[in-house]
């Protein structure tokens, strides 16, 4: 993914995810990154202490999460000395009070599908007509034939794949991850 080039590595740490990985391994992996590289440890639903003692175990930079963690939690990683990127499906940033998502905007988002990595896109027309105020990337299930449109009609700070980039569920594919890049880099000349 670096050589093909990514900005960001992700290493899904969820349980019950055919992605998820072991930290050590991971740890071995992160060292190859170059610096300018994020390495993303991806979390849901799990206990604060064991997302920092795994993200310290791997070495990952930022922490990911998609589940229903608080915005004391995302404050805690900071403090800790981690990146965040607070995952929120479309139902759940739709459902935000006006307080709760100005805050929430305050922080680097994703906005992904209601069943986060199982490939699946949804609906952004919303987004269309109100997009996020604050850095918001975009996620669920982007593929190389659709994240172009994607990135030119909506204007994410980034985007994040999975499943699009995989031949079989779990197994990713380099020739898919190189046409993702090219096609969402393929965008870049021309909003210039
Ligand atoms: O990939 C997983 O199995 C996973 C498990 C738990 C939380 C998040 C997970 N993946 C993330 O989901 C989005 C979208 O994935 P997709 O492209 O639709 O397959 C992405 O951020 C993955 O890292």
């Amino acid at each position: 993914a670096v050589a093909a080039g990514a900005n960001a590595v992700g290493f899904v740490f969820a349980p019950g995810s055919p992605r998820t990985v072991d930290p050590e391994l991971v740890k071995a992996l992160v060292t190859r990154v170059p610096e300018d590289v994020e390495t993303v440890g991806v979390f849901r639903n799990q206990p604060l202490d064991q997302v920092i003692d795994i993200a310290r175990r791997a070495g990952v930079g930022t922490v990911q999460l998609h589940g229903d963690e608080a915005y004391s939690d995302v404050q805690e990683l900071h403090g800790q000395g981690f990146a965040t990127l607070r995952a929120l499906s479309i139902d759940a940033y739709r459902a935000l009070a006006e307080a709760e998502r100005e805050l929430w905007e305050t922080e680097r988002i994703l906005l992904d599908a209601v069943e986060p990595g199982a490939g699946v896109t949804f609906d952004a027309s919303e987004l269309l007509a109100a997009p996020p105020v604050g850095t918001w990337i975009l996620a669920g299930g982007l593929n190389p034939g659709n994240v172009a449109h994607l990135v030119e009609t909506l204007h994410p700070a980034g985007v994040d794949v999975s499943s699009g980039v995989e031949s079989s569920r779990g197994t990713k594919d380099i020739g898919l991850i190189k046409a993702f890049i090219a096609a969402a880099r393929s965008t870049e000349a021309t909003a210039e």
